[in-house]
C-alpha cells in the first residue's frame, strides 16, 4: 500500500480490548465505549492451546456486529492453525484478522487469504519474535501488532523492552514508503501510553484500563 499520511500528526487511534469488559454486561460495555466515541474493538479469540486460556467466539463476533455493525470488529487470533479459523470469522462480520506469525507455518498465504475476502488482515508478534520476520509482509499487511505483554491473558504489566520493536517497525514503514499501522496490545494505561506514541505506535489496544473504572469517558481522555 502506498503511504497516503501525512507526516506529522500522531493522532493514535484506541481499540477497546473487550476482554477487560465485564462478560456479563457485555452490551453495556460496548455502549459505553461508544459514547465515548470509539469506533472499533478489539476482539481477543484464544484455543487454550497456543494460550493457556478461552477468549471470544466467532459467534460472539457475530452478535456483536448485528447489535453495533458501525464498530469496526478487530480480531486478534491466539490460536494455533489459524488458517482453519478464518472463515469463521470472516463470515461472522469481522473487519480486520490478526494473527501471530508463530502460530503458522505460511503467514504469507494466510494474509493474502484473509485479503481475498475482502478483510484486513494484520500480523501479530509476541514477545520473544523479532521485528525481522515481517519483512517479506510489510508489502501486503495492513497492521502489525506488537504484543506488550506475554499472550494469553488482561490486566498484565506493560513489558516496556518492546518499545525498541515499535520503533524498529515504525523505522522499516519510513524506509519503505509504505502504509501499514502500528499497533501494541499489552497493559496500556496513562501511565505507559506516551512510551507507546513516542516509539511510534499509531493503535494502541488497551482492556483492563479503560473497562475496570466506572469512567470510560475520562480514562480514556487521559490517553488521546
Ligand atoms: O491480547 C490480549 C492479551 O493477550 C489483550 O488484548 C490485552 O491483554 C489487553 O488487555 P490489557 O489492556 O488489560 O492488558
Ligand atoms: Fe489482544
Amino acid at each position: 500500500m502506498l503511504k497516503s499520511k501525512e507526516k506529522g500528526e500522531n493522532k493514535m487511534r484506541i481499540m477497546p480490548s473487550i476482554l477487560g469488559a465485564n462478560s456479563l454486561e457485555l452490551h453495556k460495555e460496548i455502549a459505553r465505549a461508544k459514547e465515548s466515541g470509539i469506533n472499533g474493538l478489539h476482539i481477543d479469540v484464544m484455543d487454550g492451546h497456543f494460550v493457556p486460556n478461552l477468549g471470544f467466539t466467532a459467534q460472539n463476533v457475530k452478535e456483536i456486529k448485528q447489535n453495533f455493525p458501525e464498530m469496526e470488529a478487530e480480531v486478534h487470533l491466539m490460536v494455533s492453525h489459524p488458517e482453519q479459523m478464518i472463515t469463521d470469522f470472516i463470515d461472522a462480520g469481522a473487519d480486520m484478522i490478526e494473527f501471530h506469525f508463530e502460530s503458522t507455518t505460511n503467514a504469507y498465504y494466510l494474509v493474502q487469504q484473509i485479503k481475498k475476502a475482502g478483510v484486513k488482515a494484520g500480523i501479530v508478534l509476541s514477545p520473544a519474535t523479532p521485528v525481522s520476520v515481517v519483512m517479506s509482509l510489510i508489502e501486503i499487511v495492513d497492521q502489525i501488532l506488537i504484543m506488550t505483554v506475554n499472550p494469553g491473558f488482561g490486566g498484565q504489566a506493560f513489558i516496556k523492552e518492546m518499545m525498541s520493536k515499535v520503533a524498529e517497525v515504525a523505522q522499516l514503514k519510513n524506509a519503505q514508503n509504505t502504509d501499514f499501522e502500528i499497533e501494541v496490545d499489552g497493559g496500556v494505561n496513562d501511565q505507559t501510553f506516551e512510551l507507546v506514541k513516542k516509539a511510534g505506535a499509531t493503535v494502541a489496544v488497551s482492556g483492563s484500563y479503560l473497562f475496570k473504572g466506572n469512567n470510560f469517558h475520562e480514562r480514556l481522555s487521559r490517553l488521546v
